[in-house]
């Protein structure tokens, strides 16, 4: 299975609240090209989590429409090419880390004899040979998030959701799984969405930084990351590489009105 480009045209999302209706997303507009790795940055609730959902086929759009590569996100979904992990590694407590990494076979009622063999390979792939047959609960919270983003990616999906997938990890862990994200995407640069609060994490793994402004969501802007890969991890102490963490810090906090070159939304166009 190949991977998937993304086209994001004029999504808007409103939620009802107490009797009020709340614009989560206005008219949100990306285009990225088949094995991109995006990742969403943005103040608390500026609907980077409602955007993602939508991608994954969990919620749907007030207007607008999203469509990877040509096929609605529920299509996707249906036929097990959608891959997702979430800041809680959601592991299915009473599965084993085989169990769980095979999981998505399991709901697409399929297991190939090559499909087996995936599933071992993932697990190796993570660094979890030896432990295939642990629950859940005999893990650290790292090696759970490895089991996560093994399962994610085990049905080689065309399109890799990642919702703060280690935001709940400690700094150094947190920087050893990056590094190990960055080698599993090389190996099969499926696309990639990821929201995340850290920004220097969005640096070190993304193609392009996409910075949202909240009340309501909206794309201030899509910042491009020039670092060729493999980034080692030492560029995050780069002056170049610090250089852009404070100007993408300075987007989020000014709500986008920073002068960076980058693409427009079609709000900023005006053509909405
Ligand atoms: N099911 C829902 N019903 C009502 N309001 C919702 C719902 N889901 C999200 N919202 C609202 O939409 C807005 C965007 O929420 P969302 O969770 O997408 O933000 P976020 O950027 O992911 O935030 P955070 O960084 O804090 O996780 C918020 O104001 C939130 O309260």
């Amino acid at each position: 299975m190949t991977s998937a480009g993304l086209h994001i045209d004029r999504v808007s999302r409103r939620f009802d609240v107490d009797g009020r209706s709340l614009l989560a997303l206005d008219t949100v507009s990306l285009d990225a090209p088949a094995g991109s790795f995006i990742a969403l940055i943005g103040p608390s609730g500026c609907g980077k989590s409602t955007l993602l959902r939508m991608l994954a086929g969990l919620d749907q759009p007030t207007s607008g429409e999203l469509h990877v590569g040509g096929e609605t996100p529920q299509a996707l979904q249906q036929r097990g090419a959608l891959g997702i992990a979430f800041q809680e590694a959601s592991l299915l407590p009473w599965r084993s880390v085989e169990s769980n990494v095979r999981f998505p076979f399991d709901v697409i009622g399929r297991m190939t004899r090559a499909d087996r063999e995936r599933v071992r390979e993932m697990i190796a792939l993570v660094g979890l040979q030896g432990f295939e047959q642990a629950l859940p609960s005999q893990l650290s919270g790292g090696m759970r998030q490895r089991v996560a983003i093994a399962r994610a990616l085990v049905s080689q999906p065309q399109l890799l959701l990642l919702d703060e997938p280690f935001g709940a990890l400690d700094q150094i862990l947190r920087r050893s799984m990056n590094e190990e994200l960055q080698r599993l995407w090389l190996n099969r640069p499926v696309t990639t969405v990821m929201v995340t609060h850290s920004v220097d994490e969005a640096i070190f793994l993304a193609d392009k930084v996409v910075v949202m402004s909240g009340r309501p969501g909206r794309i201030a802007r899509v910042v491009d990351i020039p670092f060729p890969r493999e980034r080692p991890l030492s560029l995050l102490a780069s002056a170049e590489c610090r250089k852009l963490e404070a100007e993408l810090l300075a987007l989020m906090f000014e709500g986008g009105t920073s002068d960076r070159s980058g693409s427009r939304t079609g709000s900023e166009r005006g053509d909405d």
